[in-house]
């Protein structure tokens, strides 16, 4: 059975929700769903029917995203849910097939994803490219090392969120170059960043922030929320989560920090969704009391192999013939030769012996700079013809700092 797929039209927004909603079991607060349709690009949505109904639903977000060495558009995607009913028919794959096509012809080499669950888009020829931790951290013991940077000029100001946008756009625009991963927020996401109310309702706490600042202006904010309580003997046992923390330099970063752990009446810090390499780990005497968890972050998909490599920077020079699998993506399956020196790249098509051959995933997974490669060759993963070549691939392709996006999207 097939399921004519089109993009929606304004109007359908409703029915288009409506699947995600069932999708996902949740039921947004009226002012989410007016915050979520107020960013959805509406010539980027598909929705696959089966008559009259919508049985399956996607939409991309057009981003500006941080590689290494620059910029890049890629396509954000999101809103994935098929109806419970039409579940295991087809109905995904179809849409992601759908989307590939539509995000080549497009001219955008990548597209991204955060994925519900981990297992879903490598067949799709995503693979994960970031990871992030979350802290769960009693705030006793969390001192610093010798050493850390303290500027006497700098200073903390309590701020409303609402009325402090402007710092945090200006402080946000300051570092999302600087970090692979990072993309620029258009207004509904930062709406959706300073959103209040409903999980206020839900007894998490109004959102709260702290600037960190000198006479020259922002050098950096922090954005949480917290559930105050006192344990049965009437010990002060509040926890804050940590929604947003960012700063421009190390000590404006450390002292923000210092704020969110020596809160008053605070006994625990909550914060989800860090870089694997967060300042935080050097600066803890104690980085044990991080209590850390892991989990993967962003899923990337090279639409246009050679594009997407000859538009990112290497660590290192690389002269690598690779024989491409991609079985989603048939014009990416072939053998590539990727020249890259610091004058520049270029990915060209070739009937050489490939040096190495792998699946379009695990160039996915390496294209932030994550590193991942090794590793995969470690787990038998990608073939290696000619000896070394793979560690030299992943060392040019490995990038400091680390890929992380922090919001999802
Ligand atoms: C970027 C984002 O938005 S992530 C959000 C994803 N959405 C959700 O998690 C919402 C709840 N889930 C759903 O709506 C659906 O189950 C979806 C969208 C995950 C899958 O949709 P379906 O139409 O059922 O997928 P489809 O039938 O095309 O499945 C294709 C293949 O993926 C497999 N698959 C699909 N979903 C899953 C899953 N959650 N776990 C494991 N395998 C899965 C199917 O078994 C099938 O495998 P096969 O090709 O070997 O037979």
């Amino acid at each position: 059975m097939t399921y004519p797929i089109r993009p929606i039209r304004e109007a359908e927004w409703p029915a288009f929700a409506g699947v995600l909603e069932e999708g996902f079991g949740m039921t947004p607060h009226p002012s989410q769903d007016a915050r979520w349709k107020a960013g959805t690009e509406f010539d980027r949505t598909l929705a696959a029917f089966d008559g009259d109904t919508i049985a399956g639903v996607t939409s991309v977000f057009s981003l500006s995203m941080t590689v290494p060495g620059g910029a890049l558009p890629v396509a954000g995607v999101t809103a994935v849910s098929v109806l419970p009913s039409h579940r295991r028919r087809g109905i995904l794959s179809s849409l992601m097939r759908r989307q590939l096509a539509d995000v080549r012809e497009r001219g955008e080499s990548v597209a991204a994803l955060y994925a519900s669950e981990a297992v879903i888009y490598g067949r799709y020829g995503y693979g994960r490219a970031s990871a992030n931790l979350s802290f769960r951290m009693r705030t006793q013991g969390t001192e610093f090392v010798a050493g850390a940077p303290h500027d006497p000029s700098l200073r903390l100001r309590v701020v409303k969120p609402a009325e402090a946008r402007g710092d945090y756009e200006q402080v946000f625009a300051a570092v999302a170059g600087l970090r692979p991963g990072r993309y620029l927020r258009k207004a509904s996401f930062w709406d959706d960043v300073l959103a209040d109310g409903e999980a206020d309702q839900q007894g998490a706490g109004a959102l709260r922030s702290v600037v960190a600042e000198d006479d020259g202006g922002v050098r950096g904010y922090a954005l949480f929320r917290i559930k105050p309580s006192w344990d049965a003997n009437g010990v002060p046992d509040g926890e804050l989560s940590l929604r947003e923390l960012e700063a421009v330099d190390p000590a404006a970063y450390a002292l923000l920090w210092r704020s969110v752990l020596d809160r008053d009446l605070v006994s625990q810090v909550h914060a989800v969704s860090r870089p694997v390499d967060d300042p935080i780990v050097a600066l803890l005497a104690d980085p044990r009391q991080l209590r850390a968890g892991w989990y993967d972050e962003l899923w990337v998909r090279l639409v246009e192999v050679d594009r997407a490599l000859a538009a990112r920077a290497y660590s290192a020079p690389v002269d690598v013939v690779i024989g491409v699998e991609d079985a989603v993506c048939p014009w990416n399956a072939r053998r590539w030769r990727l020249s890259a020196d610091a004058t520049g790249a270029e990915c060209k098509p070739v009937d050489d012996e490939p040096d190495v051959s792998l699946p379009v995933t695990a160039l996915g997974s390496a294209y932030l700079g994550d590193g991942l490669l090794a590793a995969q060759l470690g787990a038998g993963l990608v073939r290696e013809h000619t000896p070394g070549t793979v560690r030299s691939l992943a060392a040019a392709m490995a990038w400091d700092p680390k890929p992380w996006a922090g919001l999802t999207f």
